[in-house]
């Protein structure tokens, strides 16, 4: 290393430490916590922020699900084709604006977000189910999906963010 690199600041973001098992200088990333040998030149990139998004779902559960109960139904009876049909009927009265969403999720959603009008607060991938989530990042804001099944029933999906 050169006179005048051992004397310029280390860019930001970086931490020189060294090595126990060789003694030798190594520099760390503070953000992602990454390390190389040679003295950085610029500053330590950081992660990009996991892509997030804000939904409201409502959900209708049937007998075959993992858990057939909610605090609608203490024993879910009704069967997929019903579930669909339900969800298909709570779809149509969304889309044609008649009803508002968090109203309809309120009231007949099988899921404990009922209570705040089927919000889900903001999440990123990894957190739901998969067959939900790919369907919430395909939403644009603002956006009502279709039904979607999970292993907890037939969801319809609207996506404010
Ligand atoms: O797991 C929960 C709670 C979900 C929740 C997340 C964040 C805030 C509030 C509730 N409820 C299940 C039904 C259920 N299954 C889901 C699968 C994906 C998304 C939402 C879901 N809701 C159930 O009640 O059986």
């Amino acid at each position: 290393m050169s006179e005048s690199e051992s004397l310029s600041p280390l860019p930001d973001g970086w931490i020189k430490k060294e090595s126990r098992s060789s003694g030798r200088q190594y520099y760390m990333n503070k953000y992602t916590h990454e390390s190389q040998w040679t003295r950085p030149t610029e500053s330590a990139k950081r992660p990009d922020k996991p892509e997030q998004v804000h939904c409201f779902h409502l959900l209708v559960k049937h007998k075959d699900v993992r858990r057939p109960s909610s605090w609608r139904q203490e024993t879910i009876t009704r069967s997929k084709e019903e579930a669909l049909q339900l969800i298909q009927d709570y779809h149509q009265q969304i889309i044609s604006g008649k009803y508002n969403f968090q109203d309809l999720a309120q009231k007949y959603s099988d899921c404990s977000s009922y209570k705040r009008g089927g919000d889900l607060g903001t999440f990123t991938k990894g957190k739901m189910q998969k067959p939900f989530e790919d369907a919430s990042f395909a939403l644009h804001s603002g956006e009502v999906s279709g039904p979607v099944y999970t292993d907890s029933g037939i969801h319809i999906i609207l996506r404010i963010a």
